[in-house]
């Protein structure tokens, strides 16, 4: 019997949305990719140099450009159209412009009959996830936000950079907010099969907590650094995003920091936000609601009363 076919369409063929497609097709995780730009020939163009290197691709993936009504049959609608920060700009600054462009991208996608997961990645990400699940009317489970995956990929990167170690091996996550309100789970990370408590007092390095501290500092402001370096962040952020999409496609049941709907989860309601939970072929299966000690609790309950102004800014 064939297997079914795995169909993405992305809206957004600027740098994030490209670094997602190159990725995706370089991993060959879906066979089908639709590129949708509101600038068509860029989207066509985009298309047409992804499949010139198809012949070298592990498996083949059918990329071309096509337009909101080809959303009809697709499983996943990854976002990662609107405007991106400028240098010194926070996430949160781009909601006015950005909340509309995703009403207008959802308006359109819906009347296509799209029926799957909403992958979102445009900032303020926690947001305009809670803006795309109103504003299509698709269950909880099917709208997801990249929320702090990268944020948590980046501390892993960083925490394995600090202790020699791979960062597969480091199991650690930032919650929250992906923006500046967003906060390191000290208190459950672990390295390996050790609690990260343990090692550290096993090192008895008197630098560590500084070392620590600092480490969070930089990924916290990683997309500061490396935009005032290179103008925007896209290669990470496209790898997470394939991360979920594979995660959906293959039916993982992995465990990812998205940004999902909270509904009573540490206290919240009718707010995305990102923390631990589980993904899989329906989208996400279960909102882990992690403990927390005392001062991430306040740092989650902070980053969710940012989320609630923001909303109360668009609704
Ligand atoms: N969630 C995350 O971790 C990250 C999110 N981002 C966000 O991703 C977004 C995109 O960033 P870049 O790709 O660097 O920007 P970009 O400017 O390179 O690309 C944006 C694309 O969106 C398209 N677009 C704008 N309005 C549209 C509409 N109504 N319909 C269809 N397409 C439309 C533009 O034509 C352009 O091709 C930004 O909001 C940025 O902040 C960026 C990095 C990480
Ligand atoms: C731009 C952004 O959200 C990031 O790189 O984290």
């Amino acid at each position: 019997m064939k297997n079914k076919i795995n169909r993405v369409a992305l809206i957004g063929t600027g740098a994030v949305g490209c670094s997602y497609a190159y990725s995706m097709i370089n991993q060959g995780v879906a066979e089908e990719m639709i590129l949708i730009d509101i600038n068509e020939k860029r989207a066509e163009g985009e298309a047409m140099d992804m499949q010139h290197g198809m012949a070298f691709a592990t498996s083949p993936t059918r990329v071309t450009s096509g337009s909101y009504e080809d959303c009809g049959n697709v499983d996943v609608v990854v976002i990662t159209a609107g405007v991106p920060q400028k240098p010194g700009e926070t996430r949160l600054e781009l909601i006015d412009k950005n909340a509309k462009v995703m009403k207008g991208i959802v308006s359109e996608i819906m009347k296509s009959g799209f029926n799957g997961i909403f992958l979102v990645a445009t900032n303020p990400v926690d947001i305009l996830t809670y803006v795309v699940w109103k504003e299509s009317g698709l269950p909880k489970e099917r709208v997801i936000g990249s929320g702090t995956t990268l944020d948590t990929a980046r501390f892993r990167y960083m925490l394995g950079e600090y202790f020699g170690l791979d960062p597969r091996n480091i199991h650690a996550a930032i919650i929250g907010e992906h923006g500046d309100s967003e906060f390191p789970v000290w208190s459950q990370a672990s390295i390996g099969i050790e609690r990260l408590c343990k090692v550290l007092e096993r090192r008895n390095n008197p630098e560590d907590k500084e070392q620590l501290d600092k480490i969070f500092e930089n990924v916290r402001d990683a997309a500061y650094h490396i935009i005032d370096r290179k103008g925007a962040t896209y290669y990470g952020i496209g790898m997470c995003l394939t991360r979920i999409t594979k995660a959906i496609f293959h039916d993982e049941n992995s465990i990812l920091t998205v940004s999902c709907l909270m509904e009573g989860h540490y206290g919240e309601s009718d707010l995305y936000i990102s923390t631990p939970a589980i993904v899989n072929r329906g989208g996400v299966r279960e909102v882990i609601e992690i403990e927390l000690d005392s001062k991430e609790r306040d740092a989650l309950e902070n980053s969710a009363k940012v989320m609630r102004d923001m909303i109360s800014k668009v609704y």
